[in-house]
């Protein structure tokens, strides 16, 4: 567990493109321990390219991006920054949790074997003692019952809450989703919604891409505005949510959101 208020991570003027396309132009960024920091936002706006920054999938190119106490790709030695080594690159990615829109699970194991395969290849868990552990991360989500089962044999809510207790079972000391209800049907939404609910309560860092705007207003501590590889606006969910003067904000909820949720969201 981290300290109570130390930052998590820690962005500033981030920059990120594909060739000549510039995706991130100066992201400015915080979220610190214990924190669930909702981000919203036009698709192509970077938001997916910079949660893959926060885990080192994606170079940063430009600006300082500091994620669980370390700059991320570079280790200070002596007083010079070196590349990681595949090594501290695994030893980093270890730490962060992430859970996709598809669910990625192996199609020919159980949900058991899916969640205690990361403990028993990358952290060299006892079998035994993976299993026993998969078995808690499963029930945590309310899936012990099911444990057995293939992915195929599950809802998208299912899996997708088996791929929650796979990164759990990580011990991740930070969760990064990118919008992990948005391939669902609807009446499956509340489910995930509810463990992530259930792992913010418990205190789990978090940063959240997603949609789901009563979501972010009950469980957020912030709400982040990305439009144009920005961030455009940020603040408390309520304040960002009620108050006129964020126009861009409001304008993108406004052709996201269904009719009812526009209403709430007054
Ligand atoms: N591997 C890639 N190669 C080239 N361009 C890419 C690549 N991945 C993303 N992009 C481009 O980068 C921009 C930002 O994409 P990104 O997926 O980060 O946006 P997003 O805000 O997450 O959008 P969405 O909500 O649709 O997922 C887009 O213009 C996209 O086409």
């Amino acid at each position: 567990m981290n300290a109570a208020g130390e930052q998590i991570v820690q962005a500033s003027g981030v920059r990120m493109g594909y060739g000549d396309v510039q995706v991130l132009n100066g992201v400015d960024f915080t979220v610190a321990s214990g924190e669930v920091s909702c981000v919203i936002g036009p698709s192509g706006s970077g938001k997916s390219t910079f949660l893959r920054c926060i885990n080192g999938l994606e170079p940063v190119l430009g600006g300082s991006l500091r994620v669980l106490g370390e700059e991320v790709g570079h280790t200070l030695r002596g007083d010079r920054y070196h590349p990681w080594t595949p090594k501290e690159f695994a030893a980093f990615r270890r730490n962060i949790g992430m859970v996709f829109q598809r669910f990625n699970l192996f199609a020919h194991h159980s949900a058991l074997e899916n969640v205690a395969c990361g403990p028993v290849h990358v952290l060299g868990t006892p079998a035994d003692r993976a299993r026993t552990l998969a078995m808690e991360h499963l029930d945590r989500v309310g899936l012990a019952d099911h444990a057995h089962k293939r992915p195929h044999q599950l809802s998208g809510g299912q899996q997708q809450r088996v791929a929650i207790a796979r990164a759990l079972a990580m011990n991740p000391a930070l969760m990064l989703f990118d919008e992990p209800t948005s391939a669902l049907d609807p009446e499956l939404v509340d489910e995930v919604l509810e463990v992530m609910k259930g792992l913010a309560v418990e205190g789990m860092t978090m940063v959240v891409v997603t949609h789901e705007i009563a979501f972010a207003r009950e469980v957020g501590d912030w709400l982040t505005f990305f439009a144009d590889g920005v961030v455009v606006e940020r603040g408390r969910p309520r304040e960002l949510l009620a108050n006129p003067g964020h126009q861009r904000t409001r304008a993108f909820l406004s052709s996201v959101l269904d009719p009812k949720e526009r209403e709430e969201s007054r």
